[in-house]
Parts: structure tokens; C-alpha cells; sequence
């Protein structure tokens, strides 16, 4: 089912949650809601779920409005962070649970639901745990559970609040990559929100990120990486060196191959990848030394220093491939020249 928002706004009090939302999802895509705390992501999601009502505009469910229909008729699954499953029921009363409580006409007979339960303990892997209690499986498996009982009732949309947000950083990163193939395999329409902006990159086919209740830029992970539309995308996106035109770092830029003569804004953005590091020509007069490096992976990040002007030393970060640092033969406080690849710049 395709969602669409039409100018929705909302407001706490005098506080305004969401200001004049428009947002276009198509059937089938698995969308991350991404910002920082108290940007709104959780009230937008309420609000399209009818848990929440907005004080202007309109929620459209496959063009038709469901604006003022309540949460039953939106046929809508939730997965929330801290899920309540029900704790005196097992596994498989949990996900049966919605089936059974079906008006008469539309339960499936007991032998149906059997065979759709175990199709869904099938489908999260956890056939196994059928006749356990929630309290005795782990957060992971709490939440696989919780997503299996919101597919039980076959729901057009699926609505996922921090889903894994509980979770310590391993189970989460497992997590991830298995609703990414799940929803691969279903094609339900998703929407999670989540303030990681890793997990947002690994999972969503479409990104939106908010900010102060406003949606600062929609598109594909790397669309919203590699062409941010401002400075708040930018740095919220992965890491970023800020070099500020008007405050003394044009000189040395123009060393570095950016286009200073001809700058499209006052401030550029530098992602870390886009940072070449080489040996100096002249290392007395290099203005940048290695200061110190760790190894992320595959990856090596370098952390840079540059002399100030009154003293004060400005941090760079770059990354490069393991095999390129160790060619280099870089040590700690060896003079280096850098060469800058690409730039976003903003005013
Ligand atoms: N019922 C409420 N009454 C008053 N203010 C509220 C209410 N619900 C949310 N807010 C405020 O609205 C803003 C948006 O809240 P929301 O929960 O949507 O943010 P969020 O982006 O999901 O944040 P987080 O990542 O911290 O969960 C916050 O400033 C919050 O304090």
C-alpha cells in the first residue's frame, strides 16, 4: 500500500512537533525516518499509524484518505522498542493472538492458524522457541517474535519505532540485515524510524530525514550521502570536515586542489574518503601532521592537525585503505600534504 502525507502539521501546546509534512511513499519501499531526538520522527509515525491525530493535513493510504479513520481500519502492523509481547502466553499464542480475536466471519479455522504460525516462526527463524515464554528468549529473538505476531494479520503497512534500539550493537547489526531480507522477501511497505544514521544507510531503500519537525531531505542512501542538500544533512550523514572560506582556512585550501578560485559557497564540507594524504614535496612546509591513526576494519582514519594561525591546532580526519597506509609508512607527527577529491559546499 503507498502512503502519502499532505501538509501535515501538528502541534504540543505552543510547541511545534511537525511543520507542513509532505511525503510521497510508493508500495513495496522500506523507508528509514531518520533524525535527532525530539525531531518528530515518532509523532509522524503515530500519526500515520491513527494513534495520533494531526491538526492539519492529510494521511492518504493508497489514495484513499484514512485521515479520520481510527488505527482498526488501517490495516497497519507495529513493532515498537520496547514491544510488549504478553508475558503469560507463548510464543505462538503471542502471534496467533491477533487471528484469534478476528470477528467470527473472518478467523481462520484453528488448523489455519497453526499452519500460519509456524509459517511465521519459519519466516523470523525461530521455529524452535514455539513454546516458550517471552521471558525466557533474548532481546533479539523478543523482537523477531514481536515483528512475526504484526505480520500475522497480514497488515498493508508496517510501522517500526526503534525497533532494535534496545539491543546491544551486535544483535542490532545481525538484526538489520535480516529485515532487510525479510522485507525483501514480503515487500510490505515499511517505514522505521531510528536515529542511527548507520543503521538508516544499511537497511532503507529511501531515506527521510528530519529535522525540527521538517523533512530536510528524501532520497536513497547514497543520494542523500553523496549530494546532501544542506549543511544540517552533511554533518548528520556520516563524518565530515567543515572548512570555513572566511575564516582563515582559504589559504592553505587553495594548496589542497579545492577550487577556491572559483568556491560555491563559504563553507566546504569534506567527507574523510575524499581526503588524498600524501608525502610532502616540502615537508618544512607542509602545514598538516599526522597525529595520531585507528584502525576501523578494512579502513584506516587518520587524524590530522593543522598548525593555527594563533596556535590553535585545527583536527582532519581522512581515511584511506589499510594496504595504501602501510605503503605510506606514515609515523606519528610526520609531516604530510593533502590533495582534496571533492567538496560539498554550503553558505
Ligand atoms: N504528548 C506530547 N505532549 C507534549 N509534547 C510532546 C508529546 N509527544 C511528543 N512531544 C514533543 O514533540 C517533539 C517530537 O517528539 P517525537 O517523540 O516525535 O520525537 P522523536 O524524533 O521520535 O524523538 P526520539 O528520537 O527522542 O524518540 C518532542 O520535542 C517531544 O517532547
Amino acid at each position: 500500500m503507498s502512503i502519502t502525507l499532505n501538509n501535515i502539521s501538528k502541534r504540543f501546546g505552543n510547541f511545534a512537533a511537525l511543520k507542513n509534512i509532505n511525503l510521497e511513499i510508493p508500495e513495496g519501499e522500506l523507508v528509514a525516518l531518520l533524525g535527532p531526538s525530539g525531531c518528530g520522527k515518532t509523532t509522524l509515525l503515530r500519526i500515520i499509524a491513527g494513534l495520533e491525530q494531526a491538526d492539519r493535513g492529510q494521511v492518504l493510504l493508497n489514495g484513499s484518505d484514512v485521515t479520520d479513520q481510527p488505527v482498526k481500519n488501517r490495516q497497519i502492523g507495529f513493532v515498537f522498542q520496547h514491544y510488549a509481547l504478553f508475558r503469560h502466553m507463548t510464543v505462538f499464542d503471542n502471534i496467533a493472538f491477533g487471528l484469534r480475536v478476528k470477528p467470527r466471519k473472518e478467523r481462520p479455522s484453528e488448523t489455519k492458524i497453526q499452519e500460519k504460525v509456524h509459517a511465521l516462526l519459519n519466516l523470523v527463524q525461530l521455529d524452535w522457541l514455539a513454546d516458550r515464554f517471552p521471558d525466557q528468549l533474548s532481546g533479539g529473538q523478543r523482537q523477531r517474535i514481536a515483528l512475526a505476531r504484526a505480520l500475522a494479520v497480514e497488515p498493508s503497512v508496517l510501522l517500526l519505532d526503534e525497533p532494535f534500539g534496545a539491543l546491544d550493537a551486535s544483535v542490532r547489526k545481525d538484526l538489520r540485515l535480516w529485515l532487510r531480507h525479510l522485507h525483501h522477501e514480503l515487500n510490505v511497505t515499511s517505514i522505521f524510524v531510528t536515529h542511527d544514521q548507520e543503521e538508516a544507510m544499511e537497511v532503507a531503500s529511501q531515506i527521510v530525514v528530519l529535522n525540527h519537525g521538517k523533512i530536510e531531505q528524501k532520497g536513497s542512501p547514497s543520494e542523500i550521502y553523496d549530494s546532501p542538500n544542506n549543511d544540517f544533512v552533511s554533518r548528520f550523514i556520516g563524518h565530515t570536515n567543515v572548512f570555513q572560506l572566511e575564516q582563515g582556512d582559504s589559504a592553505w585550501l587553495a594548496g589542497t586542489g579545492i577550487s577556491i578560485d572559483d568556491p560555491k559557497g563559504i563553507i566546504a564540507h569534506v567527507r574523510p574518503h575524499n581526503i588524498q594524504v600524501e608525502k610532502p614535496q616540502d615537508p618544512a612546509n607542509a602545514p598538516v601532521y599526522l597525529k595520531d591513526w585507528q584502525h576501523l576494519g578494512a579502513i584506516i582514519r587518520l587524524e590530522l592537525h593543522k598548525d593555527g594561525t594563533n596556535g590553535k591546532a585545527t583536527t582532519i580526519f581522512a581515511e584511506m585503505p589499510n594496504e595504501q597506509f602501510r605503503e605510506l609508512a606514515l609515523q606519528k607527527g610526520d609531516r604530510v600534504s593533502l590533495h582534496i577529491k571533492h567538496a560539498h559546499w554550503f553558505n
